[in-house]
């Protein structure tokens, strides 16, 4: 079988974004932070890819590069076959528009608005007729049918969220970026989002990138990603809650080694 045979039996072709020498750094001289040291990345298309990583190793950085929410030092980005960094500003905006979706953990939704609005708000401003049977789709996959005349005020924080998912999705991007989706919310209703991201990749064939520090959240990806100190170092496909705390511990027990004393800089 040939590789494009193979692509089309998946349904996918070419990664949904790519990252090549990646490196962003902050600040200048001597109070630089490297948060992204030259890396490489392939977001496959068609899956659910987590982000893992302590706190600091460069997780929020990559996603916000890998959308075009921020600038790169050096490297290159591409979504699909289009090559982001170098677009201008005006380019970029309507590139995130059109092909990307976003959940953060602040829900972002509009207090004045009932559900429906919010969740068509992106296309509206963008001046884009909505898909009404893919809209259906995701607000019954979502099962938000019957709240969708409420204001967010008027919902749990749970419902609030698949809101903010469904917003997401409604426009049908090429890519959701998913930061911290369940930060907010209690286990039942968290699992509940992951239950809908998963469903969303599953059964609406969309890609979805999630930075988490849970466990239990990655589990639900088909592939982790592990930072450290701006850099992937390590990845994990079909992950388990287990098998990812057991991995996260590892960068734990690896405190840097206080040079002069060789000693870890808690003192062990
Ligand atoms: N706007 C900024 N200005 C200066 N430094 C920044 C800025 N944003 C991030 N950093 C630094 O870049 C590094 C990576 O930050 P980033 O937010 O990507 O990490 P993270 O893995 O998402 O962390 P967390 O899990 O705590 O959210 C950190 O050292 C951080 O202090």
């Amino acid at each position: 079988m040939s590789a494009s045979e193979g692509a089309q039996e998946t349904g996918l072709d070419g990664p949904a974004a790519r990252a090549r020498s990646l490196t962003k750094a902050y600040g200048s001289g001597e109070t630089t932070v490297l948060a992204l040291d030259a890396v490489d990345v392939d977001i496959a298309a068609g899956r659910f890819t987590a982000v893992m990583g302590p706190s600091g190793s460069g997780k929020s950085t990559l996603m916000h590069c890998l959308a075009g929410l921020d600038s790169v030092s050096a490297g290159q980005v591409w979504l699909g076959s289009t090559e982001i960094t170098g677009l201008k500003d005006r380019e970029l905006t309507r590139l995130r528009r059109d092909r990307i979706g976003f959940m953060f953990q602040a829900f972002n939704l509009l207090p004045t608005l009932n559900a429906r609005e919010n969740i068509t708000l992106p296309m509206d401003i963008a001046g884009r007729r909505p898909d009404r049977e893919w809209v259906d789709r995701v607000i019954d996959t979502l099962a938000l049918r019957d709240r969708l005349g409420h204001r967010p005020a008027q919902l749990s924080g749970g419902q609030q969220q698949r809101v903010a998912c469904a917003r997401a999705l409604a426009a049908r991007p090429e890519l959701i970026f998913a930061d911290e989706p369940t930060g907010n919310l209690d286990s039942r209703a968290g699992a509940e989002v992951l239950g809908f991201l998963r469903e969303a990749v599953d059964e609406l064939d969309q890609t979805v990138v999630m930075v988490t520090h849970d466990p239990n959240a990655a589990a639900y990806s088909d592939l982790v990603l592990f930072l450290a100190d701006g850099r992937i170092v390590d990845e994990m496909p079909q992950p388990t809650s287990e098998k990812v705390l057991e991995r996260m511990k590892r960068f734990d027990s690896g405190r840097p080694e206080d040079p002069d004393t060789g000693r870890t800089t808690d003192g062990s």
